[in-house]
């Protein structure tokens, strides 16, 4: 069996505010396989926004492991884990994020341009994931010129440029209406499984987490 692409153990994250401790997660286990797509499910507060950032490499404060294509984590310099998030993982969050003076094409250069990849090609990459999410006629409008459906697949198209073994979405489609979700989730999923990379998609939406290849559940601040 091959490598899984992102694999806990144990992880446990705790917040102290005040004099209250929050166990948010309590020894998460997950495992990915390359190309699998798992649905990250559980009520509002369960932890599964942190525990995305954990396995982002986003934040530190965890314990516990998170391997990456094999590597653990802890054991990277603070340039380590930020080249392996940047050459390994891709980024979805509810809002888009994208620079705003930036139009949808170099909007999805930046990152691979960033990767040492050369003008030329970046702009080629950028082109075909935008034209195979629809947005052929669109690659010259910046953000505000786009509905929030258009907005968030550019930032698909981004998370996908640098050809990462694992998406994280954090509820990539919670902020658009129910149809217009429906459509975007089914054409990030349809890309995502055309390029052959993983995903782990956390969401409230039990029906959307069922077109996925596997659901998981937080409960309790495990799965
Ligand atoms: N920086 C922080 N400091 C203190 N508590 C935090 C912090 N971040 C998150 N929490 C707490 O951790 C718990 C889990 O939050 P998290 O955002 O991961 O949940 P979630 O499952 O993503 O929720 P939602 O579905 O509503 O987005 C919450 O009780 C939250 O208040």
């Amino acid at each position: 069996m091959s490598e899984p692409v992102l694999a806990t153990s144990d992880l446990c994250r705790t917040f102290v505010q005040g004099r209250a401790r929050i166990d948010v997660l309590r020894g998460v286990n997950l495992s990915v396989a390359p190309g699998e797509i798992v649905g990250l499910l559980g009520p509002s507060g369960s932890g599964k926004s942190t525990l995305l950032q954990a396995v982002g490499l986003l934040e530190g404060g965890f314990e516990g492991s998170i391997r990456i294509e094999g590597k653990e984590a802890a054991r990277l310099s603070n340039s380590g884990r930020t080249e392996l998030r940047r050459d390994a993982l891709g980024f979805v969050y509810q809002f888009h994020h994208l620079l705003p003076d930036f139009n949808a094409i170099e909007n999805v250069v930046l990152p691979q341009l960033i990767q040492g990849k050369t003008r030329p090609e970046s702009v080629d990459r950028a082109t075909s994931l935008l034209t195979a999410l629809g947005l052929g006629e669109r690659l010259e409008h910046r953000p505000s010129q786009l509905s929030g459906g258009e907005q968030q697949r550019v930032a698909v198209a981004r998370a996908l440029a640098n050809r990462p073994a694992i998406v994280l979405a954090d509820e990539p489609t919670g902020n658009l209406d129910e149809k217009t979700a429906d459509v975007v989730l089914n054409e990030f999923l349809r890309l995502v499984r055309h390029e052959g990379s993983a995903a782990l998609v956390a969401t409230h939406n039990e029906r959307l987490a069922r077109q996925m290849d596997r659901v998981v559940r937080l409960h309790e601040g495990v799965l």
